[in-house]
């Protein structure tokens, strides 16, 4: 143990898809933008584990003009209330300042309590007979279904109203408006607009798409379950190898591991082969639930928080920048086609 030295880089991975930006993104948008004239705060949720990665500027671009509140989800999954968590949560406050930030956890009542009081003080200071209106938006499978679901719950004790599900794009269309927070003699009450979830349009690098697949932003079918469980090596191996301990000792090796882990949990083909793709998704399942540790995937300091303010600062408009950076790709993949041809 001693002796073992985790990964400092993971190996970069051209050949990986970096967009997953499908049409009922594109078209749950642009029914967003059209609503925005109804809806008086965006709440815009992003995943506590990832909370660089998962900001998709697409919001920032087209439902600018109303005041945002930026929920990070799936705190349960990215933290263990430890003193370094706290820290990195107000510098991830400080960052997007002048928007507020909160961090919740769907099934715990306090975090979505300190979201009603957010919308209730909006709702306040609005002072309008006919209440506030509000739309939750994000990554797809951040969270935002079950937000409103807890929201509704803890604001008015009403059971679900928006499906949730572990895989992506279970609302593919704006749907269900719920409230929130009960009216009075002087106005309606809070509601809440559930929308579809929409992928950034270009993912900046390999790495990048494997955090947000690791998070479940895209299909467990568009990245081979090894490749993504051996990120999860790398970054379970940076935060501490003894959480994998049950299964195997460390190592740097993706085969190694998923052969032990087959061997300990009896994920074995005929002749006693170790099933490698089986444990990766295996692995993958259990870290996703949290029980293989509870950490961020990406790394939050004031440094990298001001790297990312600068590289957003000079992509200009995403989705052209995604467009020509799809077509630069296009073209190396075909250049390279032809030299290799000849
Ligand atoms: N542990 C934990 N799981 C959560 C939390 N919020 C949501 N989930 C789970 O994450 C998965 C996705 O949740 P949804 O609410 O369906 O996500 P969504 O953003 O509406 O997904 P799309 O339909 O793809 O847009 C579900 O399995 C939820 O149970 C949370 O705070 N903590």
């Amino acid at each position: 143990m001693a002796s073992f030295v985790p990964r400092s880089v993971f190996p970069t991975l051209d050949s990986l898809p970096r967009s997953y930006f499908l049409g009922h993104h594109r078209a749950g948008l642009n029914k967003m933008k059209t609503m925005l004239t109804y809806i008086d705060l965006v709440i815009e949720c992003r995943d506590y584990r990832v909370p660089l990665t998962s900001r998709n500027p697409l919001f920032e671009e087209n439902l600018a003009g109303r005041e945002r509140l930026i929920v990070y989800t799936k705190k349960d999954l990215g933290s263990e209330g430890r003193q370094q968590d706290k820290s990195r949560e107000r510098l991830i406050q400080e960052w997007q300042q002048p928007s507020s930030v909160l961090f919740s956890d769907h099934k715990d009542k306090s975090s979505i309590r300190k979201v009603l009081n957010f919308a209730r003080d909006h709702a306040a200071a609005k002072d309008s007979l006919m209440g506030s209106r509000m739309m939750v938006v994000g990554m797809p499978n951040v969270g935002k279904s079950s937000l409103l679901n807890a929201l509704r719950q803890v604001g008015v004790h009403k059971g679900k109203a928006a499906h949730t599900g572990a895989q992506p794009g279970v609302t593919r269309k704006i749907g269900t408006t719920v409230k929130i927070i009960e009216g009075d003699e002087n106005n309606e009450g809070v509601y809440l607009m559930d929308t579809p979830g929409v992928f950034v349009p270009y993912v900046p690098n390999a790495e990048s798409m494997l955090k947000l697949a690791l998070c479940g932003s895209v299909k467990d079918t568009i990245i081979p379950p090894t490749t993504l469980a051996d990120y999860l090596l790398y970054q379970m191996n940076i935060y501490d190898p003894q959480i994998y301990a049950d299964y195997s000792s460390p190592t740097n090796d993706i085969i190694d591991f998923l052969s032990a882990v087959a061997q300990k949990t009896g994920r074995l083909q005929k002749g006693g082969t170790p099933d490698v793709d089986a444990s990766a998704l295996w692995m993958i399942q259990r870290w996703r639930k949290g029980l293989l540790g509870r950490f961020m995937l990406d790394y939050v300091t004031e440094s990298s928080l001001e790297k990312e303010r600068r590289d957003s600062e000079g992509l200009g408009n995403s989705l052209n920048h995604a467009r020509r950076a799809d077509k630069d790709m296009r073209r190396q993949r075909s250049n390279q086609k032809y030299l290799n041809a000849s």
